[in-house]
Parts: C-alpha cells; sequence; structure tokens
C-alpha cells in the first residue's frame, strides 16, 4: 500500500515568559505548530501535530519555503514493512538538496514535520506511538512507565531563595522526587561570588530533598568557559548531585573532556546538539563516561525521531547504553520514545512552557514515574491545553 500527505498546515504560537536561565530569558520564545494530514491507500486518514520544544524559536520561513513544498511534492510514499505508514521516506524527501554539517536551525524545522508524521504514523496503526516504536525497533517490547524530574528552579524577576525552595516544594508534592534547578545566572559577578551565592541556593534546595544530592539536578545553559566550570566542579563535587548540566559550551568537545577528569560525579549535557553527527563528536572528543553520563538530545530539535533512531544506534556503536539518555524538552514526543525504546527518562516542566510539557491531563506521576495512556499516536488529544491550540489550526 502507499501513503500520500494530503495537507500541511502550520502556525506560531507564543511560550514566552518572564523566566530566565543563565543564558536567555524567554520573554520573546515561540513556537512552530504543525499538522499533517496522511491518506492511506485504502482511503483512510490520520492528522498528526508537530512542535518544536522551547529555546530554539518558531521555523515558519524554513518551514515555508523548504520543508514543507518538499514534502507536498513528495507524493506516493512507499509503506514501512509492518504495511503502516513510514515517517523515514518522506523524512529523506523533506531533505532533499541539502549539506551536511551548519545543521543551524533547519534541524528545529524538520522537527516539527518529523513529529507530525510519526503522531500521524501511530494513529493510522491505531496504536500509541510509544508501542508502534516497540514494535518497530525495540523487539515489542516498552516499558511501563517513565523515569520523569520536575524541571524549574529558573530565575525570576523578584524570585529569591524562598521562592526556589516553595516551587520545588509544589515539585515534591506532585509526585517528582528529583527535581532541578538553574544555576550560574550572576551576569557581571566574579566566579568567585557567583558560586557563593549558588552554593546558598543549592543548599537550601538540598535541605528540602533531606541532603539528597541524587535527587537534584543543576543546569547551567552552557554558560561558563573551563575556570568557572572546574570552580563549581570543586565545589559541588560533595554533593553526589544526580547531574551537573551543560556546564560548558555545548560545542566544546574538549573543555568536557578536562572536566570529565576532574569532576567524578555524573555530567550532562546534548540538549543542543541537533544531529547524529554532532552527538557523535561529543561522544569521540567530549570524554563522557558511559557508566554514568546523561545524555540529553532532543529530537523535536534535531531533526525529529527518524535521526534520534540514528543517534541511538550511533550510540550503541560506541558502548552506551539508551539508558543513558534523558531527552531535554518536557514533551509527550520524548515521552512515548523513552518508554518504547528504553530510554533512562524524561523531563519534566509542571510550572514552565505551558501547554507544551507535561502529559495526557489526569495522569499522575508517582515517585517520579509516569504511565502513557493507550491514545492512538503521540496522546495530544489526551491533553486538553494543548489540543485546543493544535485542533485550531
Ligand atoms: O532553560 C532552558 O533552556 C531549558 C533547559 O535547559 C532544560 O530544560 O534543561
Ligand atoms: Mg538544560
Amino acid at each position: 500500500m502507499t501513503m500520500k500527505i494530503t495537507s500541511i498546515r502550520q502556525g506560531v504560537v507564543p511560550i514566552s515568559s518572564q523566566i530566565a536561565n543563565a543564558y536567555i530569558d524567554f520573554s520573546k520564545m515561540t513556537a512552530s505548530v504543525v499538522a499533517i494530514t496522511i491518506e492511506a491507500g485504502d482511503g483512510r486518514q490520520a492528522t498528526g501535530y508537530g512542535f518544536n520544544s522551547n529555546g530554539r524559536y518558531a521555523q515558519p520561513g524554513l518551514l515555508a519555503e523548504r520543508f514543507i513544498p518538499r514534502l507536498e511534492e513528495a507524493g506516493e510514499l512507499a509503506a514501512h514493512p509492518d504495511g503502516g505508514f513510514d515517517p523515514i521516506p518522506a523524512w529523506t524527501a523533506m531533505m532533499r538538496n541539502e549539506k551536511p554539517g551548519g545543521h543551524g536551525e533547519r534541524s528545529v524545522a524538520v522537527g516539527v514535520l518529523d513529529m507530525a508524521l510519526w503522531d500521524a504514523a501511530a494513529k493510522l496503526a491505531g496504536l500509541p506511538l510509544w508501542k508502534l516504536l516497540a514494535n518497530r525497533y525495540n523487539g515489542g517490547k516498552a516499558d511501563d512507565a517513565a523515569w520523569v524530574y520536575a524541571a524549574g528552579g529558573y530565575y525570576h524577576p523578584g524570585k529569591d531563595i524562598d521562592g526556589l525552595v516553595e516551587e520545588m516544594k509544589r515539585y515534591l508534592g506532585m509526585g517528582y522526587s528529583t527535581v532541578k534547578m538553574k544555576i550560574g545566572g550572576s551576569p557581571g559577578m566574579a566566579v568567585r561570588e557567583a558560586l557563593l551565592l549558588d552554593l546558598g541556593r543549592i543548599e537550601a534546595v538540598l535541605k528540602l530533598l533531606d541532603g539528597d544530592g541524587s535527587r537534584l539536578c543543576v543546569d547551567v545553559n552552557g554558560r561558563f568557559g573551563l575556570h568557572a566550570a572546574l570552580s563549581y566542579a570543586a565545589s559541588i563535587q560533595g554533593f553526589g548531585l544526580r547531574w551537573y548540566e551543560e556546564p560548558l559550551d555545548p560545542l566544546d568537545y574538549s573543555t568536557h573532556a578536562t572536566l570529565a577528569e576532574q569532576y567524578v560525579p555524573p555530567i550532562a549535557t546534548g540538549e543542543n546538539l541537533f544531529s547524529m553527527v554532532d552527538a557523535r563528536n561529543l561522544i569521540r572528543h567530549g570524554g563522557l563516561r558511559p557508566d554514568r553520563d546523561i545524555l540529553q538530545m532532543d529530537p523535536a530539535l534535531s531533526y525529529g525521531l527518524v535521526e534520534y533512531l540514528r543517534t541511538l544506534q550511533m550510540l550503541r556503536e560506541h558502548g552506551w547504553s539508551a539508558r543513558r539518555c534523558v531527552p531535554h524538552g518536557g514533551h509527550q514526543f520524548a515521552l512515548n520514545i523513552a518508554v518504547g525504546l528504553g530510554l533512562g527518562g524524561n523531563e519534566s516542566y509542571p510550572e514552565v512552557f505551558a501547554p507544551f510539557g507535561g502529559f495526557a491531563t489526569g495522569v499522575p506521576v508517582q515517585d517520579s514515574r509516569v504511565r502513557m495512556p493507550e491514545v492512538p499516536g503521540v496522546g495530544f488529544e489526551a491533553k486538553n491545553e494543548l489540543y485546543a491550540v493544535l485542533k485550531d489550526l
């Protein structure tokens, strides 16, 4: 049976807020949203939805000028050997006449469309995406739940240490046992002063977590140079934190290798690596340790799941387990991938980036684990606020 894309619509929606990390504020953050309708040879139709994660902006120009027209011109597409829709030939059509390297933000535009293709593929199969992925790529084995952690702890005008601790307390009340906070966001301050300030913030949150460092992640958003990263490393080493995230520029692999020689607990990075090749450079040259470090490549920013499947293959070839992957972005797409392909878990943003973050409405988090609904596709239709945005396309 062949399949055909019959319509593609796109829009731009704000996900702006007053929060900031150590590198950017989100006052003008936007996201692209798309809807793609696919017709199977037997006349059945499904509409899949996609969007990009926070941190990169909407890509209406790239979508309108290159990627949507190529998909529209793709014509009849070969089905997957299981008889269902296969996003891979559609993805290949989108990427025609694109050179390698210099990934820029076209990976974001392609990621938005890729998400919609997978949502439609799973809907045509009448399966939740996590089940389709387990069937196609994981010998039919899916996890029964995903580990999730609550990411927040942003800088916000007027927010002090008490405000930070109150926020973390709310996350514990929602069923999360591991939380993440921002550090390194003191522009213009000397490293020593900034470090003292951050140690006070970290210790206040650790107190709430009964001093258990394995329940706290800290995120620098790539702000530090090697000197600051090493100074912080020496001071936080003893806390045994769950991970020390994006301490350095994401593309500066050799400084990661130097840090990894000095800092024993886990380091996490990868949310700003947008291709399998970039991730492979990190693995080859970043000195990261497959027994503890965490890889956060986000399929919704980095050419989608078609490329992420290649990244997982590359990791296997380099002796890394998929369990070391905990994608950035806090969206249901990565949650399906985590459960269906056996990743280590997924990020979650209980209080920021609505309506794109979070899970199906009414699904509880228990002991930092969340189960998947049995809804066909990614599960957007079971997430009321998000579906209200998508269905308007
Ligand atoms: O603040 C951001 O850009 C998001 C981020 O780093 C994360 O979710 O880890
Ligand atoms: Mg991060």
